[in-house]
């Protein structure tokens, strides 16, 4: 606890054992909360130090010095700091979350061609025909009389638990039809972090993670190993023996494994503002051989990595399209007019690409309500941090936090930051937003690898949506809406309840 005093830096004064988490361990707070708490105490500071129970962490404020150890430093803190080993957590180790070092950048220049505008492109034909069936399925359940209120956290993941099977392991779900699939229960217990159980593993993986490895406390349920296991050798088997191409993650991932996927510069590849740009390292090529199980913990980190963020953020889009109707009037707008000009044609991906507002709107709900409010880095090589006359030493093994929900939300960045506001976005507008302080994607060459997937799939489902509803409050939207206080999620603390109600045209 005498870290950052013997550096000379200001610090989160830590609570015995909990360090600077007693939110997290009652339940007091939200993440949101915490990551705000840390971010205001020392406002004129660019550097700020905190506790992860006994593990001291830095916190950094400033922009440019964030943009500095993330970027041109990188070399220097290219990890996330790891709380879950091999063996607590097989597949979270060896996927590209959790992967290290020379390994990480292996498997990133694998991956990233698979994430390309142009495989996008590919996919995205997967991706329209699970919005538009179940936009359908939906909108005649309602016609023919069935409620139309619904928990729209709830309702959201249905769609994204069917895009993720078909986009990333190549199987239909249809989760309206069958709510109760495996894919919809395996996901739904990988992101409860709601128990208690669960609670007391995450304070043992953050605190104590030497601990838990030596308990060989596991993170996640065996059922959820064998399911991922069975479906993911299953299809490659399939795939292999039958030689069948779907353009979907499980065939590009077999193409990377037998060395035939290389990255593709692309001119014009922008899928919205928001979208992140790969660095070199992502660019490689490289020549590892891949085994089965790498390929398999690949699938699962896109499932987990893509699933809860992008119904969160649906989820929050709903919400500011309830509270400002004109918004949602002048979006609505925008899809009709692309419908109209389609005459009845499928929606393409260049289409999306046009939908402007759409953008706009995406880009301001990733603003006001980034689903990784705080990301980290961690030092992998010493640093000495020289800012404002001072020197620093961060020693390997010693992490820094980003405060990205605080970065949106400081109003020298983003004037009257609590006002859901698209047009900041405008084209007009955009060009005054600094690019190292807007981090929805992350930063660097370790941002998010699924950040064109992700724009891609929110854009097509409220495009259907919009199509065809009207989202409106019923006498149960919680308004304003309270998270709920639990740092590990970030979610709605009663939910969003609000009312599909069928559009007249
Ligand atoms: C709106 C939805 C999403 C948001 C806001 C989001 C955000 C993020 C953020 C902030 C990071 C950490 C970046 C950093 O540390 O600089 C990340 C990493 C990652 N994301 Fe996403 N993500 C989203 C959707 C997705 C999807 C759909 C996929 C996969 C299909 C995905 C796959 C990943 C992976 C694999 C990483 C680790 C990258 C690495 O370590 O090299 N994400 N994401």
């Amino acid at each position: 606890f005498d870290y950052f005093r013997a550096k000379g830096v200001p610090f989160n004064k830590p609570r015995f054992f909990v360090g600077s988490r007693l939110g997290m361990v009652l339940k007091t707070s939200n993440m949101i909360e915490f990551v705000e708490e840390i971010y205001n105490e020392f406002r004129n500071e660019k550097v700020s130090g905190m506790f992860e129970f006994n593990h001291p962490a830095f916190f950094i404020r400033d922009p440019e010095l964030i943009k500095k150890l993330a970027v041109k430093e990188f070399d220097s803190f290219m990890d996330h700091r790891l709380v879950l080993s091999e063996d607590a957590e097989p597949l979270f180790a060896k996927a590209l979350f959790g992967l290290t070092g020379q390994k990480w950048k292996d498997m990133r220049a694998t991956l990233s061609p698979a994430f390309t505008g142009s495989k996008m492109r590919l996919m995205f034909k997967l991706m329209n025909e699970v919005g538009s069936k179940m936009s359908k399925t939906v909108c005649d359940k309602i016609n023919k009389g069935a409620d139309n209120k619904v928990e729209f956290k709830e309702f959201s993941r249905k769609f994204t638990i069917d895009i993720i099977a078909t986009c990333a392991f190549g199987i239909e779900v249809n989760s309206f039809e069958n709510a109760n699939n495996d894919f919809m229960r395996i996901a739904t217990k990988a992101t409860n972090f709601n128990s208690s159980g669960m609670l007391l593993k995450l304070i043992g993986f953050f605190g104590f993670p030497w601990l838990m490895s030596r308990l060989r406390v596991k993170f996640l349920d065996s059922e959820l190993y064998d399911f991922f296991d069975n479906v993911i050798t299953e299809t490659i088997n399939t795939r292999e023996r039958k030689e069948i191409t779907r353009n979907d993650m499980i065939d590009l991932l077999l193409q990377a494994k037998h060395g035939k996927l290389e990255y593709q510069e692309e001119k014009s590849s922008s899928d919205g503002f928001a979208t992140v740009e790969e660095s070199q390292i992502g660019k490689q090529k490289v020549k590892t051989v891949w085994s089965n199980q790498d390929l398999m913990a690949q699938c699962f980190i896109f499932f987990f990595a893509g699933f809860e963020t992008v119904s969160n953020v649906m989820t929050f889009m709903a919400y500011e399209l309830i509270l400002n109707p004109d918004i949602q009037k002048k979006l609505q707008d925008e899809i009709d007019a692309m419908n109209a000009e389609l005459k009845g044609g499928d929606l393409t991906y260049e289409d999306v690409q046009k939908l402007k507002y759409m953008d706009m709107v995406l880009c301001e709900t990733l603003r006001m309500w980034p689903p990784a409010p705080i990301i980290d880095r961690m030092c992998t090589k010493d640093f000495l941090l020289e800012y404002d006359n001072k020197k620093v030493q961060i020693e390997v093994g010693r992490n820094f936090y980003i405060p990205v929900y605080s970065l949106h939300h400081n109003e020298n960045y983003f004037p009257n930051p609590n006002r859901f506001d698209p047009e900041r976005f405008s084209d007009e507008n955009k060009k005054n937003i600094r690019q190292d302080c807007y981090l929805p994607f992350g930063i660097g060459p370790r941002n998010c690898i699924g950040n064109r997937f992700a724009l891609l799939e929110v854009k097509t489902i409220f495009y259907y949506l919009l199509l065809n509803f009207n989202f409106e409050a019923t006498k149960d939207t919680q308004i304003p809406i309270k998270l709920a206080n639990n740092q590990a999620t970030f979610q709605f603390e009663k939910g969003l309840h609000c009312a599909l109600v069928p559009r007249t045209k």
